[in-house]
């Protein structure tokens, strides 16, 4: 497990180094690392290579100067374009002594043809409001010329703290210090950062308020069939899903709790004949159940409410989708259950709009799950897990070729099956949502969800070899 970081916790323990901070050591520490990791990329002979500085006004300025210094030390051809009227002084001071060129905005363009790499100094975690001007040209003609960029702490023009892709540079790889920010795992944003490098520069973070798994989770957690498990040890989901309207989803997301690695699925909804037809392993009788799922593809039905809570009256664990989750009425809630929301449904259950949801989806999962008493499993591009303690851990992400209809429901039926394993559920929802990721991320294209699922069932030993896409 990784873990993330907010800006205000950085700045926090930047403070709490007190003497570090004020000799500019921290900066140093950052330099240091900056350079090592763009010496990394220059290859073997870095003299004579040319690399071109966007520096701002700030101290992520500071940190691309200082790495400068370093750079032309080494015999690097090293130009700095300021993109403020005031850089870090000292710094500047001493790239220029070393022997480092100034140019200006125009040249700086030019100079793409050249140059080997940028490193992007403009903005770092005190950047707001996205790249603006001349800056934000010169990324977009980066992008343009695919000058190979590494972005200083962040790239520039993105929000430490936000997954939303503001104008920004696109970076191939970020120098990030301390530790994570959720701009560098959650995405839109993510998908701007290139590959993550954190550097350690002795700030003594603590406990972070975002968890990110791994492929390694995954495999630590899922429950493994040993020598004396049973169907019932491996666990009976119980399926109501699916509607004559939407038969599809009854299928799709029975198939999720089968290729997730139940013991047995019951499925009791209303499209028996196409489940067993999909899914011959299905059981329809009534009998012993270790998890339900409900909701998905439901429609409109008159008894959801009366379904719903019956199921929650059971007191078994359950995964609460889709339709399901607006007739949950004022039954009692626990941390048993698993509410699976995509943005569009969590906003009308916290009455909020879309946009806000989509704007801090960690924040509002998190409101959810302390208003509710239930683990939310907040869906799409990257998916939040909430626990009414407040916690939040990322699954792990995978690749947009699962944003489709009916990948929801299989997901939904992945997370049955953890539950009716034994898993936690917030456990059991990081198990779904990150196998669904993975699965995709290794048999990547489109492939319709009932074939990605099936994947689902290839990678899961695959968790425990060399050779997967983690
Ligand atoms: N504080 C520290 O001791 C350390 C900070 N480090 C570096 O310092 C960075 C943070 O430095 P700063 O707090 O100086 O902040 P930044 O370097 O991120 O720059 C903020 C400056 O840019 C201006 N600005 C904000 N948004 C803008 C926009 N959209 N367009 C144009 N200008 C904008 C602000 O008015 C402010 O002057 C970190 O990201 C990291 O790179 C490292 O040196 C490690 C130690
Ligand atoms: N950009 C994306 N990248 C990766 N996966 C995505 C993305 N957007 C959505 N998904 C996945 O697709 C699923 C779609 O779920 P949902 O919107 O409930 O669809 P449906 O109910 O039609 O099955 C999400 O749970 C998520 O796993
Ligand atoms: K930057």
């Amino acid at each position: 497990m990784d873990s993330v970081f907010t800006v205000a916790e950085i700045r926090r323990a930047e403070e709490a180094t007190g003497d570090l901070l004020a000799s500019g050591e921290l900066m140093q520490r950052a330099a240091s690392a900056l350079a090592s990791v763009v010496l990394d990329e220059l290859g073997d002979r870095p003299r004579g290579r040319r690399v071109l500085l966007a520096v701002g006004s700030g101290n992520n300025g500071g940190d691309a100067l200082w790495a400068g210094v370093r750079l032309l030390r080494r015999g690097v051809r090293v130009d700095a374009w300021r993109t403020a009227d005031a850089v870090h002084e000292e710094g500047w001071a001493a790239f220029v002594a070393a022997g480092g060129r100034e140019v200006d905005a125009m040249s700086a363009l030019e100079a793409l043809v050249d140059a080997d790499l940028v490193v992007d100094g403009v903005l770092g975690i005190g950047g707001r409001g996205g790249l603006r001007g001349a800056a934000a040209v010169f990324a977009q003609a980066c992008a343009d010329t695919q000058t190979p960029v590494i972005a200083v702490d962040l790239p520039s023009g993105l929000e430490g703290d936000s997954c939303v892709a503001l104008p920004s540079f696109a970076a191939d790889v970020t120098v990030t210090f301390g530790g994570r920010k959720a701009c560098q795992v959650l995405q839109p944003a993510a998908s701007r950062c290139g590959r993550v490098v954190v550097v350690d520069i002795g700030l003594d973070l603590g406990e972070p308020e975002l968890w990110t798994w791994s492929a390694a989770d995954v495999a630590a957690h899922y429950p493994w069939p040993g020598p004396d498990s049973d169907k019932y040890a491996r666990g009976v989901v119980g399926v109501d899903t699916g509607s004559a309207t939407y038969p599809g989803a009854a299928v799709l997301a029975t198939m999720g709790a089968v290729y997730g690695g139940a013991g047995m699925v019951r499925y009791l909804g209303a499209a028996r004949d196409a489940v067993v037809a999909a899914l011959p392993n299905v059981v329809t009788a009534a009998g012993r159940v270790q998890a339900w799922l409900v909701g998905s593809g439901w429609g409109s039905r008159p008894d959801a409410s009366a379904i719903v809570a019956w199921c929650l009256g059971e007191g078994l664990p359950t995964v609460v989708d889709a339709d399901a989750l607006f007739a949950l009425g004022d039954a009692t809630l626990g941390g048993h259950v698993l509410l699976t929301p995509h943005a569009g449904e969590l906003a009308r259950l916290l009455s909020v709009e879309r946009s806000a949801v989509e704007a801090d989806p960690a924040g509002h999962a998190r409101r959810a799950a302390s208003e509710t008493g239930a683990v939310v499993l907040l869906k799409g591009a990257s998916q939040y897990v909430a626990e009414p303690s407040g916690r939040v851990t990322l699954a792990v992400g995978g690749p947009a070729w699962t944003a489709q209809a009916g990948s929801g429901d299989t997901l939904a039926g992945l997370c049955a099956a953890m539950l009716a394993a034994g898993r936690p559920a917030g456990e059991a929802a990081l198990l779904g949502a990150s196998l669904q990721a993975i699965a995709a991320r290794n048999f990547p294209g489109p492939r319709p969800p009932q074939d990605l699922v099936r994947h689902v069932a290839d990678v899961i030993p695959m968790l425990r070899s060399p050779g997967l896409d983690r």
